[in-house]
């Protein structure tokens, strides 16, 4: 990490407040609530460095400006604003969430507290406290594979996947970049992790890939009794940010 961005970091942590990439109200476009809307709270920060990442702007700081990027907001202030919204969802991304979980606890549970439904997009790197268990509706866990560029003993980390799965309240979301390896690798992990719901979601951020991936993902996924998730945010608005 930059040392800029760490002591960005650092200065949230020590006032229980929430590094912050942006906060916007969408459609999901992914897993079981797609189509649904949401809104996204985007935390900065990532343990992982996928080749692919689609929003390096979180954490790529030999490309971006964390000064520019990253606010530092104190956790009322994050759920005020999400509040003021209409959509019954949240949805908690990053960067990797978890990595701040003492000030996302605070949010998640007055957002629970208001009837909202959250969920959390993250990596499975992380297990989640009980109380962060009990206010998400669910966990979109996003286990990484070999085709991501991280190394495995970075990506999987066993105790976590573990304790997710434990939760009852995971999906297990993979990005496909190239099937004929890919697979195999859901296959074990799924099966080594007692995995129940298995989406594949392809690797892309341009409408033809999404649909074009989705498609040959179906051929996988069908016979596996598995799920395919579309990128719908994709597919509407192409690699926009803030969508
Ligand atoms: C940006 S990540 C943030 C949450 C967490 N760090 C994670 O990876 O799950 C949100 C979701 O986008 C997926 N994703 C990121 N880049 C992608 C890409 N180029 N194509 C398809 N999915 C992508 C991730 O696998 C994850 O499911
Ligand atoms: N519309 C929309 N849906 C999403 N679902 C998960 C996202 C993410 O970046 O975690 C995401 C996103 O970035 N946009
Ligand atoms: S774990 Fe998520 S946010 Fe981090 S680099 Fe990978 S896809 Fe991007
Ligand atoms: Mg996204």
């Amino acid at each position: 990490m930059s040392a800029a961005a760490a002591a960005i970091h650092r200065r949230a942590a020590a006032a229980g407040d929430l590094v912050v990439s942006e906060l916007f109200t969408s459609l999901q476009g992914e897993g079981p609530s797609a189509g649904q809307t949401a809104v996204f709270v985007r935390l900065g920060g990532c343990n992982l460095d996928c080749s692919w990442c689609d929003t390096p702007y979180t954490w790529r700081w030999d490309r971006h400006d964390p000064r520019a990027e990253l606010s530092v907001r104190p956790v009322a202030d994050v759920a005020r604003q999400v509040l003021e919204q209409r959509a019954p969802r949240v949805v908690v991304t990053g960067g990797e969430p978890l990595l701040q979980q003492r000030a996302l606890l605070e949010l998640v549970a007055r957002l629970h507290e208001a009837g909202r439904l959250v969920e959390i997009e993250t990596n499975g790197t992380i297990a989640p406290a009980p109380r962060l268990v009990e206010g998400v509706a669910r966990f979109n866990v996003s286990p990484k594979l070999a085709t991501s560029g991280v190394r495995t003993s970075r990506r999987i980390v066993p105790d976590s996947l573990t304790a997710l799965a434990g939760t009852g309240k995971a999906v297990f979301k993979f990005v496909v970049t190239d099937p004929g390896a890919d697979i195999p690798e859901v296959e074990e992990l799924a099966a080594s992790y007692g995995m129940e719901s298995v989406w594949l979601m392809p690797q892309g951020t341009s409408g033809p890939e999404a649909v074009d991936g989705m498609r040959a993902l179906a051929e996988a996924a069908v016979p596996r009794g598995w799920s395919v998730s579309p990128r719908l945010h994709v597919l509407l608005w192409g690699d926009a940010r803030g969508r």
